[in-house]
């Protein structure tokens, strides 16, 4: 529990800035929350959107999930980086090169003085099943073997951690080490639809596997009063 956030990240996934607005503004101007920008709202509302969350001293995650050829990457992880995020992700599909590519160009944009963002790398996606990697990308392993082989080889390029169902989170701890982050989405209160996630766990089940972050979309967005679903969420996770 050496890196463990109290604060579960809230996926901003609303079509504009509009619309992400209205939901933030239903918190207290002084509660500090921390969310997740995704390409759907970044790619609608851009850096405007960052900047804003920022000014409202917001933790922020941008899920852009790259993944390119290693001098794409380096070059893009130098733009975001200039955008003073608190975190970032590619895919470990990409590789090894790829993920320090991430990693120097991260470096190289973060302004003087400035923190450099958190790098992380989606291992496999927790709407994904073991059938359908083995149908889709034709890996001819368990999941939780191709998942371990991503967190290694994340582990290698120097990352700072994963993506993944908090159901892994043990395993990976223990081929890694115990500073090795886990960031885990595909969260759902217990009696709350599943929707299009695969490995799934309820906050508490989260806290107590090991996840050090969780990431809640849906549950909390379209809930009938979100910030009460917030609190009872981080209540969850945060106190058991
Ligand atoms: O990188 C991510 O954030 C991510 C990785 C992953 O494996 N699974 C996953 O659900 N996510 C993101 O986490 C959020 C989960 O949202 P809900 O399913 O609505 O709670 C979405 O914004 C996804 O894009």
């Amino acid at each position: 529990m050496l890196n463990f956030e109290s604060r579960p990240i809230i996926a901003l996934d609303f079509a504009s800035f509009d619309l992400a607005k209205e939901f933030i503004n239903k918190f207290p101007a002084d509660e500090k929350i921390y969310v997740k920008v995704g390409m759907e709202l970044y790619y609608q509302a851009g850096a405007e959107v960052i900047h804003y969350l920022k000014e409202k001293g917001y933790s922020v995650f941008l899920d852009l999930k790259l993944h390119d050829i290693p001098n794409t990457i380096r070059s893009t992880m130098k733009v975001l980086a200039q955008l003073g995020v608190d975190m970032v992700n590619v895919h470990a599909a990409g590789g090894q090169e790829m993920m320090r590519a991430a990693k120097s160009g991260l470096i190289e944009g973060t302004p003087k003085g400035g923190k450099v963002a958190k790098l992380i790398a989606v291992t496999q996606l927790t709407s994904t099943s073991e059938k359908t990697m083995k149908r889709d990308q034709k890996i001819d392993c368990s999941l939780i073997e191709s998942v371990l082989h991503y967190a290694c080889i994340t582990m290698k390029s120097g990352l700072d951690g994963v993506v993944c169902s908090a159901l892994e989170v043990k395993k990976i701890k223990a081929a890694t080490n115990e500073d090795f982050l886990c960031i885990t989405p595909g969260i759902r209160p217990t009696g709350s639809g599943v929707g299009d996630q695969k490995r799934v766990t309820n906050p508490g089940q989260a806290r107590s596997i090991g996840s050090d972050y969780i990431v809640v979309g849906r549950p909390i967005t379209k809930a009938d009063n979100p910030v009460g679903i917030y609190h009872e969420i981080k209540q969850e996770w945060s106190e058991n």
